[in-house]
Protein backbone atom coordinates (compact mmCIF):
# COMPACT_ATOMS: atom_id res chain seq x y z
CA UNK A 1 0.00 0.00 0.00
CA UNK A 2 1.74 3.86 -1.12
CA UNK A 3 1.51 5.54 1.91
CA UNK A 4 1.90 9.30 1.86
CA UNK A 5 3.48 11.78 4.68
CA UNK A 6 2.68 15.58 4.44
CA UNK A 7 5.37 17.70 6.52
CA UNK A 8 4.05 21.37 7.81
CA UNK A 9 6.91 23.48 9.35
CA UNK A 10 7.53 26.38 10.25
CA UNK A 11 8.18 28.99 13.36
CA UNK A 12 7.11 28.46 16.80
CA UNK A 13 3.35 29.49 16.97
CA UNK A 14 3.32 30.38 13.05
CA UNK A 15 -0.28 28.23 13.20
CA UNK A 16 1.57 24.89 12.17
CA UNK A 17 -1.15 23.02 14.51
CA UNK A 18 -4.10 24.92 13.38
CA UNK A 19 -3.15 24.11 9.89
CA UNK A 20 -2.98 20.77 10.61
CA UNK A 21 -5.31 20.21 12.70
CA UNK A 22 -7.54 21.69 10.54
CA UNK A 23 -7.19 19.82 7.67
CA UNK A 24 -7.32 16.63 9.99
CA UNK A 25 -10.74 17.68 11.43
CA UNK A 26 -12.21 18.64 8.45
CA UNK A 27 -11.26 14.93 6.90
CA UNK A 28 -10.94 12.52 9.01
CA UNK A 29 -15.31 11.77 9.19
CA UNK A 30 -14.85 12.03 5.67
CA UNK A 31 -12.74 9.67 5.18
CA UNK A 32 -12.48 6.07 5.50
CA UNK A 33 -11.65 4.93 8.94
CA UNK A 34 -7.61 4.86 9.59
CA UNK A 35 -7.21 6.89 6.37
CA UNK A 36 -5.25 10.08 8.08
CA UNK A 37 -3.43 10.55 10.91
CA UNK A 38 -1.27 13.31 12.53
CA UNK A 39 1.81 13.19 14.50
CA UNK A 40 3.80 16.51 16.25
CA UNK A 41 7.27 16.11 16.31
CA UNK A 42 7.27 18.01 19.95
CA UNK A 43 6.24 14.32 20.79
CA UNK A 44 9.98 13.68 19.74
CA UNK A 45 11.21 16.13 22.49
CA UNK A 46 14.05 14.21 24.32
CA UNK A 47 13.38 13.27 27.98
CA UNK A 48 14.47 14.88 30.90
CA UNK A 49 13.15 13.02 33.50
CA UNK A 50 16.28 12.79 34.85
CA UNK A 51 17.52 16.00 35.17
CA UNK A 52 16.37 18.91 38.00
CA UNK A 53 13.37 20.93 36.60
CA UNK A 54 15.94 23.91 36.91
CA UNK A 55 17.97 22.22 34.49
CA UNK A 56 15.53 21.44 31.99
CA UNK A 57 13.80 24.84 31.96
CA UNK A 58 17.60 26.38 30.34
CA UNK A 59 17.74 23.71 27.83
CA UNK A 60 17.82 24.91 24.35
CA UNK A 61 14.63 23.63 22.99
CA UNK A 62 15.06 25.23 19.18
CA UNK A 63 17.99 23.24 18.23
CA UNK A 64 17.77 20.35 16.59
CA UNK A 65 19.93 18.30 19.43
CA UNK A 66 17.08 18.92 21.69
CA UNK A 67 14.90 16.26 19.23
CA UNK A 68 14.70 12.58 19.32
CA UNK A 69 14.94 12.93 15.81
CA UNK A 70 15.87 9.25 15.54
CA UNK A 71 12.87 7.60 17.20
CA UNK A 72 10.37 10.00 14.82
CA UNK A 73 12.48 8.47 11.78
CA UNK A 74 12.28 5.01 13.15
CA UNK A 75 8.31 5.54 13.78
CA UNK A 76 7.81 7.21 10.32
CA UNK A 77 9.15 3.34 8.61
CA UNK A 78 6.86 1.91 11.01
CA UNK A 79 3.95 3.21 10.16
CA UNK A 80 5.37 3.00 6.75
CA UNK A 81 5.64 -0.68 6.87
CA UNK A 82 1.65 -0.67 8.50
CA UNK A 83 2.74 -0.83 11.90
CA UNK A 84 1.02 0.78 14.95
CA UNK A 85 3.68 2.92 16.84
CA UNK A 86 3.55 4.34 20.44
CA UNK A 87 4.22 7.98 20.08
CA UNK A 88 5.08 9.92 23.39
CA UNK A 89 3.08 12.74 25.45
CA UNK A 90 5.62 15.48 25.78
CA UNK A 91 4.79 17.92 29.06
CA UNK A 92 5.55 21.35 28.01
CA UNK A 93 4.64 22.86 31.81
CA UNK A 94 7.63 20.24 33.01
CA UNK A 95 9.88 20.21 30.07
CA UNK A 96 10.18 16.46 29.76
CA UNK A 97 8.24 13.75 28.44
CA UNK A 98 5.08 12.27 30.13
CA UNK A 99 4.77 9.03 31.35
CA UNK A 100 2.14 8.58 29.01
CA UNK A 101 2.23 7.67 25.00
CA UNK A 102 -0.66 7.45 22.75
CA UNK A 103 -0.86 4.64 19.61
CA UNK A 104 -0.93 5.66 16.26
CA UNK A 105 -2.35 3.41 13.96
CA UNK A 106 -0.45 3.55 10.07
CA UNK A 107 -2.58 5.45 7.80
CA UNK A 108 -2.90 5.81 4.09
CA UNK A 109 -1.93 9.80 5.11
CA UNK A 110 0.12 10.60 7.90
CA UNK A 111 -0.04 14.49 8.62
CA UNK A 112 3.48 15.33 10.73
CA UNK A 113 3.97 19.50 12.07
CA UNK A 114 6.89 20.83 13.83
CA UNK A 115 9.67 23.26 14.00
CA UNK A 116 12.68 21.72 12.58
CA UNK A 117 11.27 18.73 9.96
CA UNK A 118 12.62 20.40 7.12
CA UNK A 119 16.20 21.02 8.65
CA UNK A 120 16.54 17.21 8.96
CA UNK A 121 18.00 15.68 5.78
CA UNK A 122 17.13 11.89 6.86
CA UNK A 123 13.46 13.06 8.18
CA UNK A 124 13.12 15.47 4.72
CA UNK A 125 13.71 11.80 2.90
CA UNK A 126 10.74 10.54 4.25
CA UNK A 127 8.55 13.47 3.76
CA UNK A 128 6.01 13.14 0.20
CA UNK A 129 4.94 17.14 0.55
CA UNK A 130 6.75 19.75 2.51
CA UNK A 131 4.76 22.94 3.49
CA UNK A 132 6.14 25.42 5.09
CA UNK A 133 3.62 28.25 7.30
CA UNK A 134 5.60 31.91 6.60
CA UNK A 135 4.20 33.83 9.06
CA UNK A 136 5.91 37.02 10.30
CA UNK A 137 7.88 36.45 13.18
CA UNK A 138 6.10 39.10 15.08
CA UNK A 139 3.08 37.82 15.02
CA UNK A 140 4.63 34.79 15.85
CA UNK A 141 5.88 36.20 19.06
CA UNK A 142 2.30 37.76 19.84
CA UNK A 143 0.55 34.48 19.43
CA UNK A 144 3.64 32.55 21.60
CA UNK A 145 3.23 34.78 24.64
CA UNK A 146 -0.78 34.35 24.73
CA UNK A 147 -0.38 30.46 24.48
CA UNK A 148 2.10 30.24 26.44
CA UNK A 149 1.03 31.91 29.28
CA UNK A 150 -2.54 30.45 29.12
CA UNK A 151 -1.55 26.88 28.12
CA UNK A 152 2.12 26.17 28.54
CA UNK A 153 2.76 27.84 32.43
CA UNK A 154 4.87 30.63 31.64
CA UNK A 155 5.22 33.65 32.93
CA UNK A 156 5.81 36.89 30.61
CA UNK A 157 9.43 37.55 31.37
CA UNK A 158 10.15 33.88 31.04
CA UNK A 159 8.30 34.13 27.03
CA UNK A 160 10.60 37.14 26.56
CA UNK A 161 14.27 35.91 27.71
CA UNK A 162 13.58 32.67 26.62
CA UNK A 163 12.53 34.19 22.71
CA UNK A 164 15.41 36.26 22.93
CA UNK A 165 18.35 34.01 23.78
CA UNK A 166 17.22 30.83 21.94
CA UNK A 167 13.90 30.85 19.58
CA UNK A 168 14.62 33.63 17.78
CA UNK A 169 18.33 32.97 17.08
CA UNK A 170 17.61 29.84 16.21
CA UNK A 171 14.62 30.31 13.81
CA UNK A 172 17.15 32.70 11.74
CA UNK A 173 19.88 29.59 11.87
CA UNK A 174 18.19 26.46 11.05
CA UNK A 175 14.41 27.44 10.59
CA UNK A 176 14.16 30.25 8.06
CA UNK A 177 17.00 28.15 6.07
CA UNK A 178 14.65 25.16 6.20
CA UNK A 179 12.38 27.38 3.93
CA UNK A 180 14.52 26.19 0.58
CA UNK A 181 13.64 22.18 1.40
CA UNK A 182 9.47 22.82 1.10
CA UNK A 183 7.43 22.08 -1.89
CA UNK A 184 4.74 25.02 -0.71
CA UNK A 185 5.16 28.07 0.99
CA UNK A 186 2.11 28.89 2.96
CA UNK A 187 1.47 32.50 3.71
CA UNK A 188 -0.70 33.88 7.32
CA UNK A 189 -0.33 30.74 8.93
CA UNK A 190 -3.12 28.67 10.09
CA UNK A 191 -6.31 29.73 8.06
CA UNK A 192 -5.66 30.29 4.65
CA UNK A 193 -8.39 28.44 3.66
CA UNK A 194 -7.20 28.52 0.04
CA UNK A 195 -4.24 26.37 1.18
CA UNK A 196 -6.33 24.44 3.45
CA UNK A 197 -8.57 23.30 0.59
CA UNK A 198 -5.84 22.42 -1.95
CA UNK A 199 -3.85 20.08 0.51
CA UNK A 200 -7.00 18.82 1.45
CA UNK A 201 -7.80 18.23 -2.28
CA UNK A 202 -4.49 16.71 -2.95
CA UNK A 203 -5.08 14.40 -0.25
CA UNK A 204 -8.71 13.22 -1.29
CA UNK A 205 -6.70 12.34 -4.99
CA UNK A 206 -4.25 10.80 -3.17
CA UNK A 207 -6.70 8.41 -1.64
CA UNK A 208 -8.56 7.08 -4.96
CA UNK A 209 -5.30 6.73 -6.81
N1 LIG B 1 -4.10 32.79 11.18
C1 LIG B 1 -4.29 32.89 12.49
N2 LIG B 1 -5.00 33.91 13.00
C2 LIG B 1 -5.18 34.02 14.33
N3 LIG B 1 -4.69 33.16 15.26
C3 LIG B 1 -3.95 32.15 14.81
C4 LIG B 1 -3.72 31.92 13.42
N4 LIG B 1 -2.95 30.81 13.28
C5 LIG B 1 -2.73 30.35 14.54
N5 LIG B 1 -3.35 31.14 15.44
C6 LIG B 1 -3.30 30.99 16.91
O1 LIG B 1 -1.94 31.20 17.33
C7 LIG B 1 -1.57 30.27 18.35
C8 LIG B 1 -0.38 29.45 17.87
O2 LIG B 1 -0.82 28.69 16.76
P1 LIG B 1 -0.39 27.15 16.60
O3 LIG B 1 -1.15 26.59 15.47
O4 LIG B 1 -0.45 26.44 17.91
O5 LIG B 1 1.14 27.39 16.20
P2 LIG B 1 2.35 26.36 16.05
O6 LIG B 1 1.78 24.98 15.98
O7 LIG B 1 3.02 26.78 14.77
O8 LIG B 1 3.23 26.57 17.23
C9 LIG B 1 -2.80 29.43 18.64
O9 LIG B 1 -3.47 29.99 19.73
C10 LIG B 1 -3.64 29.56 17.36
O10 LIG B 1 -5.01 29.40 17.60
O1 LIG C 1 10.04 21.94 27.09
C1 LIG C 1 9.85 22.70 26.13
C2 LIG C 1 9.70 22.22 24.82
C3 LIG C 1 9.48 23.11 23.81
N1 LIG C 1 9.41 24.44 24.05
C4 LIG C 1 9.15 25.38 22.94
O2 LIG C 1 8.13 24.87 22.09
C5 LIG C 1 8.33 25.37 20.78
C6 LIG C 1 7.88 24.35 19.75
O3 LIG C 1 6.50 24.11 19.85
P1 LIG C 1 5.47 24.92 18.91
O4 LIG C 1 4.15 24.25 19.22
O5 LIG C 1 5.91 24.72 17.49
O6 LIG C 1 5.50 26.35 19.30
C7 LIG C 1 9.81 25.66 20.62
O7 LIG C 1 9.99 26.94 20.03
C8 LIG C 1 10.36 25.62 22.05
O8 LIG C 1 10.98 26.82 22.41
C9 LIG C 1 9.56 24.91 25.31
O9 LIG C 1 9.51 26.13 25.56
N2 LIG C 1 9.78 24.03 26.33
Amino acid sequence: MTRTIIAIAGASASGKSLFSQTIYSELVNELEPGAIAIIEEDAYYRDQSHLPFAHRTQTNYDHPDAFEHELMLSHLNQLRQGESVDVPIYDYAQHTRSDKTRKVLPAKILIVEGILLLCDKKLCDEFNIKVFIDTPLDICLMRRMKRDMEERGRSLQSVIEQYTSTVRPMFYQFIEPSKHNSDLVVTRGGKNRVAIDIIKSKIKQLLQQ
